[in-house]
């Protein structure tokens, strides 16, 4: 279902955010931002809604409205909301807003029929944008994220761990006796099986900031963002028991009865002198040494000091 886009508009007046609210009450819920820190509140580092569009009234901050919409457009997610700035028509202003950022101008006073349409192109394109960029980042078969997302996000939780000396696990998954699964039940049911693996991650972790991607294959990755090194633990328990759960039968496997997974769990604390790849290297590693170790089971690599120690599994 498709949930009504959130339009913020920014003017230390009311008659002008009355006046749009009435015209877009079929087409968007409207925000009415009459102070700085309302505005300031959508550049914090943690906002969960991502509004459509900014409508930014030229008198909210003048001639630092330039300021103001770098600003804007440097922060990672509200750099996806156009800013639309209005003002009474003035050649000038007009040109300063479509030179600073922003997509459109508004001329004061509205025309009413027209202030609308131009409204409705701009969340109409947002919305299009929006559909087109989550496509391109999910895997098109299990319906997860994809490996290119998963790259943009990791490497973005990254840069906040090394800024906040926090830390990060990740767990590389492979399912068991793949291939001898397509080989037996055919690659319709394989597609089917890796669908409920992935769906079924996906459900297992809990954390806003965990991360589920499709990495490729039959193999998949969990990123778990400030989590301590036994948590890893904890959650890789908690996804092997959810996937035994499917009870999806496997009669080719050595490993089990049922399709079952091997694990490879990495955690550090990133630094600048340790490197992202470095981290899914070590992952990679582990996930090797479960394979060897019989499969349907974890083996865990902490990085101290930069070197990996693997764990008893
Ligand atoms: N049905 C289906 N199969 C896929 C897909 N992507 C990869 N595979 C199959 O996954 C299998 C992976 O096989 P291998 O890498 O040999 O590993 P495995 O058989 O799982 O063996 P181990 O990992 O050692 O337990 C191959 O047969 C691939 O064709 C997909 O999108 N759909």
């Amino acid at each position: 279902m498709d949930t009504e886009p959130l339009v913020l508009i920014a003017d230390r007046g009311l008659n002008n955010q009355a006046l749009l609210a009435d015209l877009l009450v079929s087409d968007a819920q409207a925000t009415s931002i009459i102070h700085d820190t309302q505005l300031n509140f959508w550049l914090q580092e943690e906002v969960e809604i991502l509004p459509s569009l900014l409508i930014l009234d030229f008198n909210f901050f003048q001639q630092q409205t330039r300021v103001f919409c770098q600003r804007w457009l440097a922060h990672p997610l509200m750099r996806q909301v156009p800013i639309l700035i209005m003002s009474n028509d003035d050649d000038e202003i007009e040109l300063l807003a479509l030179t600073c950022g922003a997509v459109d101008f508004l001329a004061q006073p509205f025309k009413p029929l027209l202030t609308l349409a131009r409204i409705k192109l701009h969340l109409a394109q947002v919305k299009e944008h929006r559909r087109l960029s989550s496509l391109s980042m999910t895997d098109a078969l299990t319906r997860i994220a994809n490996r290119r997302y998963f790259d943009e996000f990791y490497r973005a939780e990254w840069r906040r761990a090394c800024r906040e000396q926090g830390s990060l696990g990740l767990i590389m998954i492979d399912i068991d006796h793949f291939k001898a699964f397509n080989d037996h039940y055919g690659h319709l049911q394989g597609d089917e099986c890796l669908t409920a693996v992935a769906q079924q991650l996906k459900a297992a972790v809990q954390r806003p900031r965990d991360f589920v991607a499709r990495f490729g294959g039959e193999e998949f990755i969990v990123l778990l963002p400030s989590i301590q090194a036994e948590g890893v633990r904890v959650v890789a328990e908690r996804l092997q028991e959810a996937l035994a759960n499917l009870m999806i039968t496997h009669g080719y496997s050595s490993a089990s009865q049922y399709v079952s997974v091997s694990m490879g769990l990495a955690w550090c604390e990133p630094d600048n002198d340790f490197r992202p790849d470095q981290l899914i290297a070590a992952a990679d590693e582990a996930l090797y040494s479960a394979k060897e170790n019989g499969r349907n089971g974890f083996s865990e690599v902490v990085i101290v000091e930069n070197k990996p120690v693997f764990q008893a599994s």
